[in-house]
């Protein structure tokens, strides 16, 4: 493909993306997949330079822009490369009118940077929320050391003491230690909340918003797999991928339960006041997570906030029901807005006397109100929030 060529087709896909993220339709990655599989013609040098084209112009664009055009001319104000591509040719996009409007770059759309600033993050902070993030593993310690794994260029990160940082193009899921189990990909925030979740061989631990199992898999390995690790989420077609993980992971210990949602407190019946921890790895906005899905920043509304606020104070509430006297609820949300973290926290120790926060020992992070947060520029990870909240 031809330099312009290459645009136009990033063009046409960020058409796809913004009308996605209007509607509600798929996300950025499965669309750029379906984009490439009906271009067959593309090389892999092609997919490459399509795909940053496009991400790169996601990146720049706070607001969701008019259409892909606008927003590959707002980064046509920035490389001259790609201005020069807009030169008419046959599989190019036409030549740039003096009176065409580029997409306004910024950070997120107005309402966001509003809310990301009131939770104390300022703009160098919010800017490495957009930055590429790098590619984490991890080491699975039930089946092996990190000094066992040889993968070329793989750095050991000193915060994460199971983490492997990996060049960014590594091929992970080819390689001979993913198909036996030995490594995960994970990125190092999501291995420290699993950290600090404390738990030790033996405990009666559950995850409540397990999903495909992600922290399961880390949990067991803390656990040395032995104790007792439920984990439980509503989305069956998430949970059902975690079984055969587990099996390739060596983890025996987990057990899985689909969760009807509005139903969750009767379903967990018996599990009443019998675990040592809990963890809820909330459903959130994501917001630490724009470094994956940029686009993320477009489709989130005051309005799915909202929502996400109210089944976030619920899962903490029925988490309250399902731990022993002594044990902890960890809530967790890769978002930092303090709506989703800091504040849920406080609101939940109001509404829950007897419950402390407890300080929590990780290698990295910055304490913030109840909890600690963790930041891609501060700690070179995703974003979280975590929180211990002890019952006496
Ligand atoms: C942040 S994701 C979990 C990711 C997962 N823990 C991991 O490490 O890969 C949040 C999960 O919460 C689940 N969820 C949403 N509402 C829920 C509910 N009421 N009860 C349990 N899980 C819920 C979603 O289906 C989603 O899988």
């Amino acid at each position: 493909m031809t330099p312009p060529a290459r645009v136009q087709a990033a063009i046409d896909l960020l058409d796809l993306i913004i009308a996605a993220a209007r509607e509600g339709g798929a996300a950025a990655d499965t669309i750029i997949a379906r984009g490439f599989a009906a271009r067959r013609y593309a090389g892999s040098k092609d997919r490459r330079a399509v795909r940053n084209l496009v991400y790169d112009a996601i990146r720049l664009c706070g607001e969701l822009p008019r259409d892909g055009r606008a927003a590959m001319l707002a980064l046509a104000q920035r490389l001259p490369g790609v201005a020069a591509a807009f030169d008419g040719s046959t599989y190019g996009p036409p030549a740039i009118n003096p009176n065409e409007k580029a997409a306004v770059p910024g950070v997120a759309p107005a309402w966001l940077v509003t809310a990301l600033a009131a939770s104390g993050l300022g703009e160098a902070e919010q800017e490495a929320l957009l930055e590429r993030a790098p590619l984490d593993i991890r080491v699975n310690r039930l089946l092996a050391a990190r000094d066992d794994i040889a993968i070329e260029g793989a750095q050991p990160l000193a915060f994460a003491p199971d983490a492997l940082r990996l060049p960014p193009d590594t091929s992970v899921d080819k390689h001979p230690a993913y198909d036996s189990g030995l490594i995960e990909v994970q990125d190092a925030g999501s291995q420290l909340v699993t950290l600090a979740c404390g738990v030790a061989p033996g405990m009666r631990v559950i995850d409540l918003c397990a999903g495909a199992g992600g922290k399961t898999l880390a949990l067991a390995a803390a656990m040395a797999n032995q104790g007792d690790l439920l984990a439980t989420d509503t989305d069956r077609g998430r949970l059902q991928r975690l079984p055969p993980r587990a099996e390739r992971a060596g983890v025996t210990i987990a057990r899985t339960l689909l969760l009807n949602p509005g139903h969750e407190a009767e379903m967990l019946a018996d599990e009443t006041a019998r675990a040592d921890v809990v963890l809820i790895d909330a459903p959130c906005s994501g917001t630490g997570t724009w470094r994956r899905n940029p686009e993320a920043r477009w489709r989130l509304t005051a309005d799915r906030l909202t929502k996400l606020e109210a089944t976030q104070a619920r899962l903490l509430d029925l988490a309250a029901t399902l731990v022993r006297p002594g044990g902890a609820v960890v809530y967790v949300v890769c978002s930092l807005l303090d709506a989703e973290g800091a504040d849920q926290a406080a609101a939940f120790l109001e509404r829950h006397p007897g419950w402390q926060a407890a300080a929590i020992d990780l290698p990295a992070g910055t304490r913030h109100g109840a909890g600690m947060r963790l930041t891609p520029a501060s700690d070179s990870t995703d974003g979280f929030f975590v929180a211990m909240l002890r019952t006496t």
